[in-house]
């Protein structure tokens, strides 16, 4: 069995990596993942500068999965911009993934320019979508934001830009953003981030789980399992084929990673497992695959992608 995965005219030893904004804060965290059976990685989304984000106990792992309220936090853009530039020196280091989430749309302009700027060769991507900023609505829910964002960005951005995307619940919203995002010469899309402002409620305690905004957060892991699978279909049948798909949501098994294949995605993320099982998770992750695809006599992940039957 082949894992190997291609994702613009890059090759990736398997199409499996990390979500944004798990185990990805630190230079230490990152060599981890660099360590790991994990195919590429992505940084934690930058702001320009030093964030310190929401108020602790600000994550939770929850039987079902995980609900966050982060808030951004972060080291700045310098920090994870001259990780990527080091590590893309190295000999066997895959091609990486530089995520940014500015406060403002200037604020995410300023960055693409300082990257653009660079000599990064990997991949940029514009997170359109946290739920976690109070008083900042998701960008990728204002369609006309978000082309306006868009329009900005390819005229300053060089470099292979793709962006972070919300799920979204409705067919006519699908058909909408397709039609915004196929007028840009995006590298991908990555669908899901978190399902936005969801409440875990713990009945014991009577109280919520996480401090910041009264305990609502990105819910993550087997909740969000379909409505991932979902958008990542929706997606692929809606965009040119020159517009990748990462596949991000819902990922505790080898099963799961087919069926965000199956779906159409060429890449998939694993976020909330990650947080649970660390790094070990992606040579499980990989192991379980492989399985599954000699289960069922698939060689190469070609051999079975964004080939879901209908019934
Ligand atoms: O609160 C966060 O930092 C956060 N949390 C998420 O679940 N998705 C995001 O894109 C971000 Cl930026």
């Amino acid at each position: 069995v082949n894992l190997s995965a291609t994702f613009q005219n890059h090759t990736f030893a398997n199409p499996l990596m990390n979500a944004s904004g798990v185990h990805c804060y630190t230079t230490t965290q990152l060599d981890e993942l660099l360590a790991s059976s994990a195919g590429t990685l992505v940084t934690k989304s930058a702001t320009m500068a030093y964030r310190q984000g929401n108020p602790k106990p600000r994550y939770r792992s929850l039987a079902l999965g995980s609900i966050n309220s982060m808030g951004l936090p972060n080291e700045g853009l310098p920090y994870y911009l001259d990780y990527v530039l080091a590590k893309q020196t190295q000999a066997d280091v895959p091609t990486l993934f530089l995520s940014v989430a500015g406060i403002s749309m200037q604020e995410d302009l300023d960055m693409l320019a300082q990257v653009d700027q660079s000599d990064f060769n990997g991949f940029t991507e514009l997170n359109l979508s946290c739920p976690n900023v109070p008083g900042k609505p998701q960008v990728a829910y204002d369609f006309e934001a978000t082309e306006k964002m868009l329009d900005s960005a390819f005229k300053l951005f060089h470099k292979p830009l793709g962006v972070k995307l919300p799920p979204y619940f409705d067919l006519a919203q699908f058909d909408i953003v397709a039609k915004i995002l196929n007028q840009y010469p995006l590298a991908y899309i990555n669908t899901i981030n978190s399902v936005g402002n969801g409440l875990y409620i713990d009945v014991d305690s009577e109280t919520v789980a996480i401090k910041p905004k009264g305990g609502f957060g990105g819910l993550g892991g087997a909740y969000v399992l379909p409505t991932a699978l979902a958008n990542v279909h929706a997606f692929r049948q809606r965009l040119n084929d020159s517009i990748a798909i990462i596949g991000t949501g819902g990922v505790q098994t080898g099963a799961d990673v087919f069926a965000h294949i199956l779906a159409g995605a060429d890449l998939v993320q694993v976020g909330t497992q990650l947080a649970k099982d660390g790094p070990d998770v992606f040579a499980r992750l990989t192991q379980e695959l492989s399985d599954v695809m000699a289960q069922k006599d698939y060689h190469n992940l070609s051999d079975f992608k964004n080939n879901l039957k209908e019934l």
